[in-house]
């Protein structure tokens, strides 16, 4: 007998284009936490399996108005900035991140105020429905390793990156590392610690290379990250071609591209994902494709630091591994759901174009909209695929990370179809009732 069963109606993501949603289906869970069988009204064991389940009290069962959709997977957030998030948003990047970010940052020297951060943004992240994410720390192995532990302790997979900035020109020396040999030193204690945590609790935490990004770190410190990343195979995280300046940043120190300067030092792998990416060329998305490197689309902090927006139906068409990330605090929430919302936004200002004095058909790059359904792809099954999880769908053998939402009243008949369309853009952290990482429930409201 599964160990849970959860009946209700569900929505799932095929492929970047199409949702498929099962009426009243029964997800039957096994110990392990995945997804052992799926079972339909109109199956033969359907009543009986139905019926045990309730009577061995292993039965969730759904109200009317509630639904089933995959837990969200979170491909870029920063957790030592939940403190400032919706703050300084009208600033530029640099300026954002030398007046805003590195000060906040430079306090998880103090592991007390990690603790206290981690313990909220952990629960927070979860509370939003988001069951998996990549996240950066900071340069302080002690808080890193406290993230790790809130991680482990609420259950949620947590992909975590000990972040390297050594260059003195593009760092303050407050919140610096001392130097390459340092920081590579300290990185390897850190993959060395999560591992052996891995292995002791056989849950899904996994250290991440994290350059912050190529204007924070020296020569010699991406060279070691790129030898770390193929030694230990692991993840990496950066973020590549962000915005204006950052682009521009790397041309003018390497004469190339941030994607070229990047693959160079073997830190372009298909482990690795990039954020943002709105300055990215065609060459650039090129090389990420033959590389198998995903970007984290970020379209709310996009917004404010990217000067551009990223073309996802392009990338999309071309097969570009993309998924979605919410870039607290370039971003101001951790919901998936505002994300998605602007991702769909974003798309069709990129269609129409913004400034009126043009003629109508020269504003804008036709062909850009994007759907709500591509929007909860990358939420869902591109971020798993980037992570290379097998989860952020609704099938069977893969692992139970679901979320269980309510809708808001609906004063009219809707579609299965409407109910997709108003779940993604109505919910909100109050809607969200259960949520389960590998069948084990981690958030109940
Ligand atoms: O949105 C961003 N947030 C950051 O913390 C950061 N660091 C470098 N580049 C960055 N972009």
């Amino acid at each position: 007998m599964a160990e849970l069963t959860i009946s209700g109606t569900y929505f799932t993501a095929t492929d970047p284009n199409n949702v498929q949603s099962v009426k009243d289906a029964l997800i039957m869970i096994d110990q392990t936490g995945v997804i052992q069988r799926i079972l339909q009204p109109s199956d033969q064991e359907y009543a009986a399996q139905l019926q045990s389940a309730r009577q061995a009290d292993r039965l969730l069962e759904l109200d009317s108005d509630q639904y089933i959709i995959p837990g969200f997977i979170d491909l870029h957030v920063h957790a030592p900035q939940w403190p400032q998030a919706g703050l300084a948003l009208d600033r530029p990047l640099a300026d954002w991140l030398n007046h805003y970010t590195f000060p906040l940052e430079v306090k998880f020297s103090d592991p007390a105020y990690a603790q206290r951060v981690y313990h909220d943004f952990v629960h927070t992240l979860l509370a939003n429905g988001t069951t998996a994410a990549m996240m950066f720390g900071t340069i302080h192995f002690d808080a890193n390793m406290t993230l790790a532990k809130e991680v482990v302790s609420q259950g949620l997979r947590g992909f975590i990156g000990q972040v390297v900035m050594d260059n003195p020109d593009q760092t303050p020396d407050y919140y610096r590392n001392s130097s390459a040999k340092a920081a590579l030193q300290s990185t390897e204690n850190f993959i060395q610690a999560v591992l052996k945590m891995q292995s002791r609790t056989g849950q899904t935490i996994t250290p991440v290379i994290t350059p912050r990004f190529v204007p924070s770190c020296t020569d010699e410190a991406l060279v070691g990250l790129g030898q770390l990343a193929r030694r230990y195979n692991l993840p990496v995280q950066s973020h590549l071609s962000e915005s204006n300046w950052e682009h521009g940043y790397a041309i003018e120190r390497f004469g190339q591209h941030d994607t070229t300067v990047m693959d160079h030092f073997g830190l372009l792998t298909d482990r690795a994902v990039m954020a943002h990416g709105t300055q990215l060329t065609p060459g650039d998305w090129q090389v990420l494709r033959e590389r198998r490197t995903a970007i984290a689309h970020c379209p709310i902090s996009n917004i404010y630091f990217g000067n551009g927006i990223l073309p996802v139906n392009r990338l999309l068409k071309l097969g570009n591994k993309l998924g979605l990330g919410s870039d607290i605090s370039g971003g101001y929430t951790p919901s998936l759901y505002h994300n998605a919302r602007q991702a769909v936004k974003s798309s069709q200002q990129l269609t129409d174009g913004v400034d009126n004095h043009l003629l109508a058909e020269q504003r804008g790059v036709q062909g850009s909209r994007i759907t709500m359904a591509n929007a909860f792809y990358l939420a869902t099954r591109g971020g798993a695929q980037a992570l290379h999880l097998k989860a952020g769908v609704i099938q069977e053998g893969y692992t139970a990370d679901l979320q269980i939402v309510r809708m808001h009243r609906a004063l009219m008949p809707l579609t299965t179809a409407d109910i997709f369309q108003r779940l993604m853009y109505q919910t909100e952290q109050a809607d969200i009732c259960h949520v389960f990482v590998g069948g084990r429930e981690v958030y109940k409201a």
